[in-house]
């Protein structure tokens, strides 16, 4: 199976081939149709007249999980729930929490969220009897009571203070506090997307700089939700089953790999790119479908 290595890192099997000129995500516009690429010596440079290949990766849709053999690591915003214009307008319904309760009964504990919100905004959302670990990694809580969580850096209130400045002279940037990061979001104003980065990553020394969908943050540093996965699995009632991802961001292809590496695999919810993940999902509407399904044995 081809694949493709020009964008280093990651590698991801290629299942379609567009044969449409399409804008290549990494290097400009792309005017040679893959299968021509392929003809000519395939998908690393050098390339037909030099210009990369138009490439769709498709991942295929994830089989039906085991409940006897696997575990549940769920991520929450684009994945769980729609994406919404501002981090407190998402909605969490009743279906969807009793879905994941019922769930959590039929793989005997092994289901946990995985975001990059804190633990007390989860909980917030009615999510709080599930396991789950928040701030991209920092803090995970069992439903044993275990947990774990590390220390706010100081350095996260200068960047505060400046992030707090900034969203109020732009119109339209929203500010989110965390208790382990400080973001800002541009999604109302996507003028500002440059600068937000700029100031952030002038903010990211002893933090970590996490890209996000229309948002930047910086926050603690050294961990991520593959860590976090990690930390889960080794514990009671995960260790010695196999975890599955499903996520959408690019924070969680740390938990893809992390998956992977443990005899899982990652799901990725969106569309198609170039992803640690193997199987892929279109939007929280299947995801929550493919959820559903799983209970329907359990009727
Ligand atoms: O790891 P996740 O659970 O996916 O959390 C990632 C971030 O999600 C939130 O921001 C994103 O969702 C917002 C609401 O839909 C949206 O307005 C924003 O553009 C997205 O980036 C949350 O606000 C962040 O704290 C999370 O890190």
């Amino acid at each position: 199976m081809p694949r493709d290595s020009s964008d280093g890192g990651l590698s991801c099997h290629l299942i379609r081939i567009s044969s449409q000129a399409r804008q290549s995500p990494k290097t400009g516009p792309c005017t040679v149709p893959a299968i021509v690429a392929i003809a000519k010596g395939g998908l690393t440079p050098p390339w037909p007249g030099g210009h990369r290949p138009c490439v769709t990766f498709t991942l295929p849709r994830p089989p039906a999980p085991d409940p006897l053999r696997d575990a549940l690591f769920l991520d929450f915003d684009g994945t769980l729930v729609p994406l919404a214009e501002r981090p407190e307008g998402v909605v969490v319904t009743s279906a969807l929490i009793d879905r994941l309760h019922r769930l959590t009964d039929l793989f005997d504990g092994r289901l946990a969220l995985v975001s990059g919100r804190a633990i007390a905004v989860l909980d917030e959302f009615g999510l709080s009897g599930l396991p789950m670990a928040g701030s991209h990694g920092a803090e995970w809580r069992l439903a044993d009571g275990q947990h774990d969580a590390l220390p706010r850096p100081a350095a996260l209130d200068d960047a505060k203070t400046a992030f707090v400045a900034f969203a109020d002279a732009r119109e339209g940037v929203l500010f989110e506090d965390k208790p382990l990061g400080a973001a800002l979001h541009f999604r109302l104003a996507p003028g500002a997307a440059d600068d937000a980065i700029a100031l952030a990553t002038s903010h990211a020394g002893g933090l970590h700089l996490q890209h996000g969908h229309a948002m930047i943050e910086v926050r603690v540093p050294g961990v991520h939700k593959g860590t976090a996965i990690a930390a889960m699995m080794a514990r009671t009632p995960f260790a010695g089953y196999n975890p599955l991802f499903l996520g959408d961001d690019v924070t969680d292809e740390d938990g893809f790999a992390a998956a992977a590496r443990l005899g899982g695999h990652g799901v990725l919810v969106g569309p198609s790119r170039q992803s640690n993940a193997t199987f892929a999902l279109s939007d929280p509407v299947a995801v929550n479908a493919w959820l559903a399904e799983l209970l329907e044995p359990a009727r």
